[in-house]
């Protein structure tokens, strides 16, 4: 008996001091000496303090910045939205380290190095970190998103053949009948009178009706209640994951956990709801003859007995990834681009005269769109002031080469796509105008410092995806109503996740005839 007593100790305490170890190290040992690392090679940052390292002086700073709204409609927004960057690079340069809790950080600006991050060479042997993956671990599980090194290569071959050019040609049709009842929608809250309207709101509507029908073989209809349930998800995810930087926090019972499972089997349901009636013989009937989407291959994976295993749980983690990715940030797209031809009337008309040019009064096609240059230069340079996603982040898993430094592993980059992209030394002293000149012309700066999707193997897999679906629906908007900014509308924008205008876009509308 004394002997299981003293063997079930042993055990206890050899446990104990695994657990306690590997805190140290996760919490203490690592961070030190990649902080020791980076210094020796000239790479500095604020002060930590223990455990919540430099959290509070970000969450402090950025409150602060957008506590009130900007005065006028300045694109000069840098310092806004990442006041603590452009702090820290003023006292430490334009690479420097700051702390997520424990977690060391290295901002890179660098265009040259962070084209080698992010080219092949690196791109399985860097990705997502651990507090990013258990920060979505119930929000996208693990979809491609979240996914790393072979997991992630096998994953990104299954998805990118529904974003190919041909594939995406099929769901041109889509596009366009989805604006056309958005269109419709616009023109009876005019015809009631109400010729001002917040339009991101349309647009979200929109960009979640459009994936739902070419990528899920559904309706707008029946994909409405997962959105609304992703996003109280998503938000209440973001609340939860405050606490992450406590070493042990999965373990403490939280207000939110209880009602994150509820949505999370709510939405797991819904999923099932679509993929059983994607199986469902007359709705495959329905949906081949457009081409099926996302779904279909996912279905097609899932059945394959031999290679990467595709089981119905990551089959839902992915459904819920191409939800969130394939709508909000396209939304956001044409929502800033709205704004900025709204206040831009003389690019408004430009892009207005080159739609009738190209398309005439046929409804914008595939063939239309690589015609549609102004329209092109206007929505990049929209990307650029506006990026939806301000920042890239990468943890390095193995001890890299990277320029002229030494990056062991476990040090996370991130890579500040808005600052990048409003840098005068890079863009001029015109960085904070709208000007789509600018992208006139395939310069270097276009493949360089131009980041909205990332780049290299790992960039954007909906991109041509966005820039089909933006051009289509901006086309159609132009042919259909001129618009200028309300008085209504208070120019703030903010960065939850992506970047948005906090009130929204209100744009008062005046219809062309039908
Ligand atoms: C204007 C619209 C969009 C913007 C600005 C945008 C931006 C980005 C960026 C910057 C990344 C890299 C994120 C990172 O690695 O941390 C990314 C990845 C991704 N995007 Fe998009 N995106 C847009 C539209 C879409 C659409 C329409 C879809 C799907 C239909 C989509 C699906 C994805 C997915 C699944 C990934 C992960 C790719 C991977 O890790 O291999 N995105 N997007």
């Amino acid at each position: 008996m004394a002997l299981v007593v003293t063997m079930t100790v042993l055990v206890l305490l050899f446990f104990l001091l695994r657990a306690a170890w590997i805190t140290v190290s996760c919490y203490y040992l690592i961070p030190r000496r990649i902080q020791r690392r980076m210094a020796k090679q000239g790479v500095h940052g604020p002060k930590r303090k223990f455990l919540i390292g430099n959290l509070k002086d970000i969450a402090a700073l950025v409150s602060a910045s957008i506590s009130s709204d900007m005065e006028s409609i300045s694109h000069d927004i840098v310092r806004r939205l990442m006041p603590h960057y452009v702090r820290w690079s003023e006292i430490y340069g334009k690479r420097f380290i700051y702390w997520y809790g424990s977690e060391p950080r290295m901002c890179l600006t660098d265009t040259e190095m962070i084209k080698e991050l992010l080219s092949s060479k690196y791109v399985q042997v860097s990705g997502k970190s651990w507090i990013q993956r258990q920060g979505s671990k119930d929000f996208i599980g693990k979809g491609l998103l979240m996914a790393n090194g072979s997991n992630w290569f096998h994953q990104r071959h299954v998805v990118a053949p529904a974003f190919m050019a041909d594939k995406l040609k099929t769901h041109a049709g889509y596009m366009v009948e989805c604006t056309n009842q958005m269109i419709k929608s616009l023109r009876e809250a005019v015809g009631s009178g109400d010729d001002e309207v917040e339009i991101g709101v349309y647009l979200t509507q929109l960009t979640a009706d459009t994936i739902s029908r070419t990528e899920f073989d559904t309706s707008y209809e029946k994909g409405k209640e997962i959105f609304v349930l992703l996003e109280r998800l998503q938000r209440l995810v973001a609340q939860s994951s405050r606490y992450l930087w406590i070493p042990g926090n999965r373990f403490i019972p939280s207000k939110y956990r209880s009602e994150i499972k509820e949505l999370k089997a709510q939405i797991d349901e819904l999923m099932m709801d679509i993929i059983s009636s994607s199986t469902d013989p007359a709705e495959i009937g329905r949906t081949t003859s457009y081409g099926r989407g996302l779904l279909g291959m996912l279905m097609a994976e899932m059945q394959k007995k031999d290679g990467f295993n595709y089981t119905l749980e990551l089959v839902k983690d992915e459904c819920k990834t191409f939800f969130f990715a394939g709508h909000e940030t396209t939304a956001l797209l044409l929502t800033w681009t709205m704004m900025l031809l709204a206040t831009n009337p003389s690019w408004q008309e430009k892009a207005r005269a080159e739609v009738a040019e190209v398309c005439g009064d046929e409804p914008p096609s595939p063939e239309h769109l690589p015609k549609l240059t102004l329209l092109n230069m206007i929505i990049n340079e929209s990307m650029r002031l506006y990026p939806p996603a301000t920042l890239l982040p990468r943890m390095v898993f193995e001890d890299i080469k990277l320029g002229d430094l030494h990056i062991p592993k476990g040090l996370s980059i991130w890579i500040p796509v808005l600052a990048i992209h409003h840098d005068e030394d890079l863009w001029g002293k015109d960085a904070h105008e709208f000007n789509p000149e600018r992208f006139a012309s395939r310069s270097f700066a276009l493949t360089r410092n131009f980041l909205p999707f990332a780049s290299g193997p790992r960039n954007c897999v909906g991109q041509a995806y966005a820039m089909m679906e933006g051009k289509i629906v901006l086309a159609m908007l132009l042919s259909s109503f001129s618009f200028t900014i309300s008085k209504k509308y208070r120019h703030a924008p903010i960065n939850i996740l992506t970047l948005r205008p906090k009130h929204g876009v209100v744009v008062h509308l005046k219809p062309f005839k039908p």
